[in-house]
């Protein structure tokens, strides 16, 4: 229906001027407001000449205030096209009249009487909005619950300041404006969904701070976006004790954070920070190191043609699962425990004949009142009390010198005549005085230092490689382990990896633990809450380490097993981290409603997904939007796929579409096809995972890439058994590439087809 025919339309056009209206003039008072801040701040920079002055206070107030000013000024620019998204009228219970309540991405206060005019979808009371039917309702605030009758709940589609379309949602829930938004085509990055959040998705976002949540949703159940909201809604509630700067996301890589870049600006929340987790851990670790690529193992795994290369895979993923265990942990806690047990020199401390602090004093100090402490830092605490003993006894030996020194000057001038043989020798008794002292000062800090320097100091890497060297004391601290082999295969890979001067990715929460237990690191790390996307590649030692050294912090952990494409190294069970890492207190929510492809698509990828026979894994359940049935189609050579896949490419653009990707399995894979599509008409742009801004349109991107990504178009360009067998890996990243795709997948193979879409039902030609 036209949005004029709806009969609230001139109540909600009128009311749409209305704020945009005060839109206007908010904005102009604050830029006006900010044009005088920032003059301000530029006359008290030029005007500044101390640090107790006028114009230093003025610097630091208006350096104070110009970020919320220019965020405010930001925010209402944007608000300008799209002041809110729904409005709901609430009555609460006892008072006579419903408030009508405006929803959008900030709020709006009017001056005159702090009147809301627009709440941002953030307040407790949003939660009305995202959880409520119409009817009695409530919401918990500060102030306790409250409760009320829901009276509408209405949607608005508004662009350029324009009223195009109103939803009204009755008790049955129509949601149409999901439906519309869910059928629009890709942008080229991940976009904010705050008008449609889902009540399963709202309950994540609003979750309590303090628990560590794990989410496992299907494939396109928004994770990723809900991720980002959920650290908007932190930011919003929790100010100001926290700041933005206390919220971190960790996503897999550094074209994935380029991907979601936008979501938190359009929210209106900056500075929040977005690594990734060998970023992070760099950072942590504090050393210059070389990494093996990221994807040269999985690169490897999947080739897997012949039976010696499946047997050296074989081998390769149990390897690689139990680095990434609390087995491997367990090896370098025994190896600590060893380092810290014959860390301290088997003598008292002394300066030259002195006993300053007793071979058991040390001990009681350093394994019994510091024993909490990083074994290093605990050092710096001896240093302190061995000064400070020293400068006792010091002193009282001084005292002395001074005191015997002044008696035979005394002595000097009683028994002397005065004259130059009196002066000579009362001199040289006092220079000899000050020889003395100095020869004190010296031998305490010489002392000193020969006591440390008795101790090896070394960086993380260089403790983990004198493990890692030592066959004779790896195989007595693995002594009782499970696996007692495997972990010496590890060691000899990790020993030839690091003479190379190389890391892999599995040795950094490895060295993330040594360089906790050896120097510790919670000063340097302003974060309080861990957002962790497609956390189902992270390993459990991994999780381990982060919550260590983040004691006080919280966690989002979202992921995907059925997306596990680096399980042998990564999680298989959620509940294993529960038990192993956070414990009881944790708290686990499912999302099995996929909202990103169509009923067609998700039927198809799911039978590939049933394929693994794994009951751990969850079928995603689509959102019910439909569209054209998944095409199978054969083309034997290279040179005739490539020629279907720019067809393919040519139809999606007339169709308007803006974002297609061909996904081939490795990155060989690609580039060889790249070379094929030389002649079609828009040659596609390869994604070799080395860059670090993300361009969708046209793109051949490997499989394991694909992840977390998503374009209009898929087509699948080589799903042949030779690619894609019968085991957990190829199926994994076959149903990852499936799951791509907003609205067409194409699906193309040369010889055999994979007996992974075996039954898959398509149109096949
Ligand atoms: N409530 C919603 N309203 C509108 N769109 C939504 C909603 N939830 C998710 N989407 C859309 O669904 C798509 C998938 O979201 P997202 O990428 O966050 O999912 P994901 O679970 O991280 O996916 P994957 O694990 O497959 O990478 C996105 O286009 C997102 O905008």
């Amino acid at each position: 229906m036209p949005v004029e025919e709806h009969p609230a339309f001139p109540e909600e056009r009128e009311r749409l001027d209305y704020t945009l209206g005060y839109v206007e003039a908010s904005l102009e008072n604050s830029l006006a407001r900010k044009s005088r801040v920032d003059k301000d701040a530029q006359r008290a920079r030029r005007g500044f000449n101390n640090e107790g002055s006028q114009e230093f206070t003025d610097m630091l107030l208006n350096a104070a205030i110009q970020p919320g000013l220019e965020l405010k000024v930001r925010n209402l620019e944007a608000a300008r096209s799209k002041p809110y998204f729904a409005r709901m009228d609430f009555r609460e219970t006892g008072k006579e009249d419903a408030e009508k309540l405006y929803l959008g991405k900030l709020c709006l206060n009017r001056d005159e009487d702090q009147k809301l005019i627009i709440v941002d979808w953030r307040a407790p009371i949003a939660n009305l909005y995202y959880e409520g039917r119409l009817g009695e309702a409530g919401y918990h605030c500060p102030e306790g619950e409250i409760r009320g009758d829901l009276l509408l709940k209405r949607q608005f589609t508004i662009d350029d300041g324009k009223l195009r379309e109103i939803y009204d949602i009755d008790i049955t829930t129509n949601d149409q404006l999901l439906q519309t938004s869910l059928g629009a085509n890709a942008d080229n990055r991940l976009k904010e969904i705050v008008a449609t959040i889902q009540g399963e998705q709202n309950r994540i976002i609003r979750a309590d701070m303090n628990l560590p949540l794990i989410v496992q949703g299907v494939a396109g159940s928004g994770k990723t976006t809900i991720a980002l909201h959920r650290i908007a809604y932190l930011v919003y509630n929790f100010a100001p004790s926290f700041r933005p700067e206390n919220f971190m996301i960790i996503a897999p890589n550094r074209l994935f954070l380029n991907y979601i870049s936008e979501v938190l600006p359009e929210l209106g929340v900056e500075r929040v920070k977005q690594t990734t987790f060998t970023d992070f851990a760099m950072e942590l670790i504090g050393e210059k190191l070389k990494l093996t690529d990221a994807y040269h193992k999985l690169i490897a795994l999947v080739k897997n043609e012949t039976p010696a290369e499946k047997a050296a895979n074989d081998r390769t993923i149990r390897a690689a699962a139990l680095k990434s265990s609390l087995t491997f942990k367990e090896v370098l806690e025994r190896y600590v425990r060893r380092i810290e047990a014959g860390l301290l020199p088997a003598t008292d401390f002394r300066v030259d004949e002195w006993v300053i602090y007793s071979h058991e004093e040390i001990r009681d100090l350093f394994y019994r009142d510091y024993r909490d402490w990083p074994i290093l830092r605990r050092l710096k605490e001896l240093e302190k009390h061995f000064k400070k003993r020293i400068k006792d006894r010091k002193d009282a030996v001084i005292e002395r010198l001074q005191q015997r020194c002044n008696a035979m000057v005394w002595n000097y001038k009683l028994k002397l005549p005065e004259g130059e043989e009196r002066q000579q020798k009362i001199i040289r008794t006092i220079d000899q005085k000050n020889e003395k002292v100095q020869e004190i000062e010296r031998f305490t800090r010489e002392g000193i230092k020969e006591y440390f320097q008795q101790i090896p100091q070394l960086k993380p890497s260089q403790y983990y490689r004198a493990l890692i060297d030592d066959a004779a004391l790896f195989a007595e601290l693995a002594a009782g382990l499970p696996e007692p082999e495997l972990l010496e295969y590890i060691r000899t890979q990790t020993a030839a990896l690091t003479a190379s001067g190389k890391h892999e990715i599995e040795d950094l929460a490895p060295l993330i633990y040594l360089k906790h237990v050896f120097y510790g690191m919670n000063e340097k790390i302003p974060v309080k809450h861990i957002v962790i996307d497609e956390a189902q590649d992270f390993s459990v030692f991994q999780f381990y380490v982060l919550k260590q050294i983040i004691r006080d912090s919280s966690f989002t952990i979202l992921g995907d097993l059925s997306q596990g494409i680096h399980s042998y190294r990564g999680m298989q069970d959620w509940q294993e981290l529960r038990r192993e890492v956070f414990g009881a207190g944790s708290s686990f929510r499912t999302l099995e409603q996929s909202y990103r492809t169509t009923v067609e698509i998700m039927e198809a990828a799911n039978q590939v997904l049933g394929r693994i026979n794994d009951g751990r894994l969850v079928m995603a359940k689509p959102v019910l939007r439909h569209g054209p049935p998944v095409t199978i189609e054969r083309r034997e050579t290279l040179a005739g796929r490539a020629a279907a896949l720019s067809e393919r490419i040519a139809a999606a653009r007339r169709e308007g579409f803006q974002s297609v990707a061909v996904i081939a399995k490795t990155l060989d894979d690609c580039k060889k096809l790249h070379g094929q599509m030389e002649g079609g008409a828009e040659r596609p742009l390869v994604i070799t995972g080395k860059e670090t801004e993300y361009h969708s349109g046209v793109v051949i991107v490997p499989s394991y890439l694909a992840k977390g990504l998503e374009f209009d178009v898929v087509l699948i360009a080589d799903a042949d058994r030779r690619y894609y067998g019968e085991n957990e890996l190829d199926a994994k990243l076959l149903y990852v590439a499936m799951t791509r795709p907003l609205h067409r997948l194409h699906i193309y193979y040369g010889a055999e087809l994979t007996p992974l879409l075996a039954g898959v039902a398509a149109a096949e030609r």
